[in-house]
C-alpha cells in the first residue's frame, strides 16, 4: 500500500515544485513588490544573501530596482535600497514598523528579560535615557586613562606584540580581547574587568553563541550551544546582581559608572529600576558595543595599514595637538581637534559599517511612495545603509579608503532636522546616505562612546608604533552578525622609537 502510494506523492509534490516555480515566474502583482527568483523553498536567497549582502543586494537592484522582496529561512524580507529606504524605514512609525518583532526572538536569550526588545517601545526609550545619561564627557573624560592603562598592560603581555621591537600581530585574535578589556573597564567598572581575567571571557563567548545566524530562525532549538547560552546569561546576570547588591550595602560614594547610574535612575512615575533590569541592560551594553567596535579597530587598523602614509599623517597631527616625547598627553577634550583621526573613523565606518541589515517586522501594509506597491503586513522589512555608504551614487571612490573626503563633505547630520523619542534629540537622517549608528527612535546611543574608544585606540597605536598590512586588506566574513574581516587579518608592526 506504502509503496503503491510514493509515485502519488512525488507526483504530488512535483507539481506543487513546479507550481511554484512557475508562480515566480509568471504571477507578478503590480501591487507587491518583484520577489526575487530562487530555485529552493523556504531557504530561498539566505545562501547569496548569507554570504555576501552587498553583492546580492547590487544583483537584485539591477534586476529589480530599489525594493525587492527575497525568501531567507522561511521569511519574507522587502529590502528597500538607497536614501528612500533608510528613510522608510528608520523614520517608519511605531504602528508601521516593529524593532522588537523583528529581534526579540534573537536577543531576549542572551540580554534577559524586561530590556531592549522585550519591553514596550516606550520603556525602551526611557531605557535609552538612562543609558545615554552614563554617557557623558565628564564620563569620557575619565575613561581614556583607563584605556590607555588597559592597552598598555594587554599590549605588552600580548605574544602578539610584547614588548619586543617589532612583530606580525594577527588582530582577529588580539583585538577582541583588547576591545573587551577596555570597554569593560570603562562602561562596566573595575568588578567586572576582573571578572574577565577570572573565567567571564568564556561566560561571554557562551553568550556571544547565542547572535549565530541560524537563531535568526531557530532561536528556541535546543541545541548544546543555546544551552550554554542560556546557563552564561544566568551566571553573568548572577554576577551582575551581586555587584549591585554588593554596592547598595557598602557606605561607598555612588561613583559615576554604569551601574551606578542605573542604580540612581527613575521611571518617569518615580519608582526605581529592578536589579533583573539593571543587570540585563549591562549584558546588553557589553554586547552592543563589543563586537560593533572590535569589528571597528580591526578595519581601521588594517585599513591604515595599506597607507602607511596616512598613519604618518595622524602621527603629525597628534603631534602637534597632543604633544610629543614627555608632553604627549592624550586628553578627550581635544579629540575634537584631531580632524584626520575623526576622518579615519568616520571612513572606516563607511567601508565596513559592523551592521549590514537593519530589520523591523511590518505591522500593517505600507504603500512605499509613489509607486503602486504596497509592503504588506507580516513582512520583514530591510533597510541597508552601508549599501548607500559604499555606492558611487553618494561617494566618488565608493570603494576606496580615502578618510581625507570628510574634509571636502558638507556635514549631512549639521542642518538636518532633529527630534526627540524620549531620550534626547537625534537627528532624523533623512537624507543620508550615511548611517552607520542608524537614525529614528532606535539610533545607536554608543556612538560617542565608541568614537571616545576607537579615538584613544587608534591615538595610541598611531603613538607607539608604525605598521604595514600583511598582504591585502581582507576581505568581509558575514558568517556571523556582524561584518568582520576575513582572516587572515594580520600587521606587521614597528615600534617607534
Ligand atoms: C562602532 C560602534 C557601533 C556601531 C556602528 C553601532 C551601530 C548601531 C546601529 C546601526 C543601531 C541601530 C539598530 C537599528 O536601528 O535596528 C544601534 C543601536 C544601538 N546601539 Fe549601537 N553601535 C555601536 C556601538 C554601540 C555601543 C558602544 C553601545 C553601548 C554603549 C551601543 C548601544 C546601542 C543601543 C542601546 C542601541 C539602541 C537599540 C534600539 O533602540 O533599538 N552601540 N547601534
Amino acid at each position: 500500500m506504502a509503496v503503491s502510494l510514493l509515485p502519488l506523492v512525488l507526483s504530488g509534490v512535483l507539481a506543487w515544485y513546479v507550481g511554484y516555480i512557475l508562480n515566480q515566474i509568471t504571477n507578478r502583482n503590480p501591487k507587491r513588490p518583484p520577489i526575487v527568483f530562487h530555485w529552493v523553498p523556504f531557504l530561498g536567497s539566505a545562501a547569496s544573501y548569507g554570504i555576501d549582502p552587498y553583492a546580492f543586494f547590487h544583483e537584485c537592484r539591477q534586476k529589480y530596482g530599489d525594493v525587492f522582496t527575497f525568501v531567507c529561512m522561511g521569511r519574507k524580507i522587502t529590502a528597500y535600497l538607497g536614501v528612500r529606504g533608510n528613510d522608510f524605514l528608520f523614520n517608519g512609525k511605531l504602528a508601521d514598523l516593529s524593532a522588537e518583532e523583528a529581534y526579540s526572538h534573537l536577543t531576549t536569550p542572551v540580554f534577559g528579560k524586561d530590556v531592549v526588545y522585550d519591553v514596550p517601545n516606550h520603556v525602551l526609550m526611557e531605557h535609552k535615557k538612562f543609558i545615554k545619561s552614563g554617557l557623558g564627557f565628564s564620563q569620557f573624560r575619565s575613561y581614556v586613562p583607563l584605556i590607555l592603562g588597559e592597552m598598555d598592560a594587554f599590549l605588552n603581555a600580548s605574544p602578539d606584540f610584547g614588548p619586543g621591537k617589532e612583530g606580525v600581530a594577527d588582530l582577529l585574535k588580539s583585538m577582541p580581547v583588547m576591545t573587551i578589556y577596555t570597554a569593560s573597564r570603562t562602561l562596566q567598572g573595575a568588578e567586572v574587568r576582573k571578572g574577565f581575567d577570572a573565567g567571564f571571557a568564556d561566560l561571554y563567548h557562551d553568550l556571544d553563541q547565542g547572535f549565530s545566524p541560524i537563531n535568526f530562525v531557530f532561536p528556541w532549538l535546543p541545541l548544546p550551544r543555546n544551552r550554554r547560552r542560556d546557563r552564561a546569561h544566568k551566571i553573568m546576570q548572577q554576577t551582575y546582581l551581586n555587584i549591585i547588591k554588593q554596592r547598595r550595602s557598602s557606605t561607598e560614594n555612588p561613583g559615576t559608572d554604569m551601574i551606578w547610574t542605573l542604580m540612581n535612575s527613575k521611571y518617569r512615575d518615580g519608582h526605581p529600576l529592578k536589579e533583573h533590569e539593571i543587570a540585563n541592560m549591562m549584558i546588553a551594553l557589553l554586547m552592543a558595543g563589543q563586537h560593533t567596535s572590535a569589528a571597528t579597530i580591526m578595519w581601521a587598523l588594517t585599513l591604515l595599514g595599506s597607507k602607511p602614509e596616512v598613519i604618518e599623517m595622524l602621527y603629525e597631527e597628534q603631534k602637534r595637538v597632543l604633544g610629543e616625547g614627555e608632553n604627549f598627553h592624550v586628553d578627550f577634550d581635544k579629540y575634537k581637534d584631531l580632524p584626520l583621526l575623526n576622518y579615519v573613523i568616520r571612513e572606516t565606518l563607511r567601508l565596513h559599517p559592523p551592521i549590514h541589515s537593519i530589520m523591523r517586522k511590518v505591522k500593517r501594509d505600507l504603500p512605499v511612495p509613489d509607486s503602486k506597491v504596497v509592503i504588506p503586513a507580516g513582512t520583514h522589512l530591510l533597510a541597508a545603509p552601508g549599501y548607500s555608504a559604499t555606492h558611487e551614487d553618494f561617494f566618488s571612490r565608493a570603494k576606496e579608503f580615502c578618510p581625507e573626503r570628510w574634509g571636502e563633505r558638507p556635514d549631512d547630520e549639521e542642518n538636518a532636522e532633529q527630534i526627540d523619542y524620549g531620550y534626547g534629540l537625534v537627528t532624523k537622517g533623512a537624507s543620508s546616505p550615511y548611517l552607520p549608528f542608524g537614525a529614528g527612535r532606535h539610533r545607536c546611543i554608543g556612538e560617542q562612546f565608541a568614537t571616545m574608544h576607537l579615538s584613544t585606540l587608534i591615538s595610541k597605536f598611531v603613538h607607539d608604533y608604525t605598521w604595514t598590512t600583511v598582504l591585502k586588506v581582507p576581505e568581509v566574513d558575514y558568517s556571523s552578525m556582524v561584518a568582520l574581516p576575513l582572516a587572515p587579518v594580520k600587521i606587521a608592526w614597528k615600534r617607534r622609537d
